[in-house]
């Protein structure tokens, strides 16, 4: 059974208004448990809001939700539960700490769950550790930090409750592009060592490409494409008609492809090596 599925999932936001806007319409997907899911489509395309509904942040206008088969709106009383189960990072989490200390900050999350304090602390160390927060920066307080340590902290609040389903909405927007690098190696981990689901929205081709095992497009509202990342990133020109773009290296793989060099779809620079270079030392063009 998927972990998470949709069933014509719509949201119409100002229903019945004259401003009303149909954000997302009748997107079914399935997404099974262990999965590193991308989540693309050019701005206003309906990403957000179509994450918001996954953990009940915000209930349909139309179709359903179903976490492990059961729909989160069955029972309104329980979204709560819904939410600790789909962990959503939204974009610049930073602006939402507000403890006096990163370590009360990060535990704030699990405590609500009601959670023994042993456990709290245990989470919360772990947290920390999986996202590369020192220890000597869990009596600081948050804003002594620097950004790209902040965006850890927050992300920890939220890894703290150990999601089934975890969300990260642009994660590494706004970091210099070492901070970019380290954090997304460090989402990596943490998937592998945890084995859960995550979703990752990005505008970073490269992002989406480094990590997901399948990606979803959103364009204008609908789910336009859900398959394999390189199956995705094959159809460079229909992404870029819906003002996406394949990272660089897939698409000079592509060029060279058409051109009838015998070569295939490539997600990354190392990838794209391994085929190039046996490739020009066959032709002998390689200088010693
Ligand atoms: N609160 C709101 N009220 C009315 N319309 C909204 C609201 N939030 C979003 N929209 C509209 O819904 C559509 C989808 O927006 P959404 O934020 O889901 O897109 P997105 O793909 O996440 O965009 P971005 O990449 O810029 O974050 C847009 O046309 C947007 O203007």
């Amino acid at each position: 059974m998927p972990i998470i599925e949709t069933k014509d999932l719509t949201y119409t936001y100002g229903e019945g208004t004259p401003f009303q806007k149909t954000a997302v319409e009748n997107v079914n997907i399935a997404i099974e448990q262990g999965e590193f899911i991308g989540v693309i489509g050019h701005t206003g395309s309906g990403k957000s809001t179509f994450i918001q509904q996954l953990n009940g942040l915000l209930r349909p206008t139309g179709g359903t939700v179903l976490l492990n088969g059961k729909d989160i709106w069955a029972e309104p009383k329980k979204i709560r539960d819904v939410r600790f189960q789909v962990g959503m990072v939204f974009q610049y989490p930073e602006h939402q700490l507000f403890e006096e200390t990163v370590l009360k900050d990060i535990s704030f999350g699990p405590g609500n769950m009601g959670l023994g304090k042993d456990e709290i602390l245990k989470r919360t160390h772990a947290a920390a550790d999986f996202v590369g927060l020192k220890e000597e920066l869990l009596e600081k307080s948050p804003f002594e930090l620097s950004g790209g340590e902040k965006r850890r902290v927050a992300i920890a609040g939220v890894i703290a409750m150990d999601p089934d389903v975890l969300i990260l909405d642009e994660p590494t927007a706004g970091l210099d592009p070492r901070g970019r690098d380290v954090l997304l190696s460090q989402i990596v981990s943490y998937h592998e060592t945890r084995h859960n689901t995550i979703l990752l929205v990005s505008h970073s081709m490269e992002d989406i490409a480094r990590t997901a095992n399948r990606v979803l497009v959103m364009n204008s509202g609908h789910a336009v494409m859900f398959d394999k990342t390189e199956n995705v990133f094959a159809h460079d020109q229909e992404l870029e008609k819906m003002g996406l773009r394949v990272p660089q290296i897939t698409k000079i793989m592509a060029v060279l492809k058409a051109k009838g060099y015998p070569v295939e779809t490539v997600l990354t620079v190392e990838q794209a090596l391994k085929q190039l270079i046996p490739l020009l030392e066959k032709g002998g063009r390689k200088h010693d």
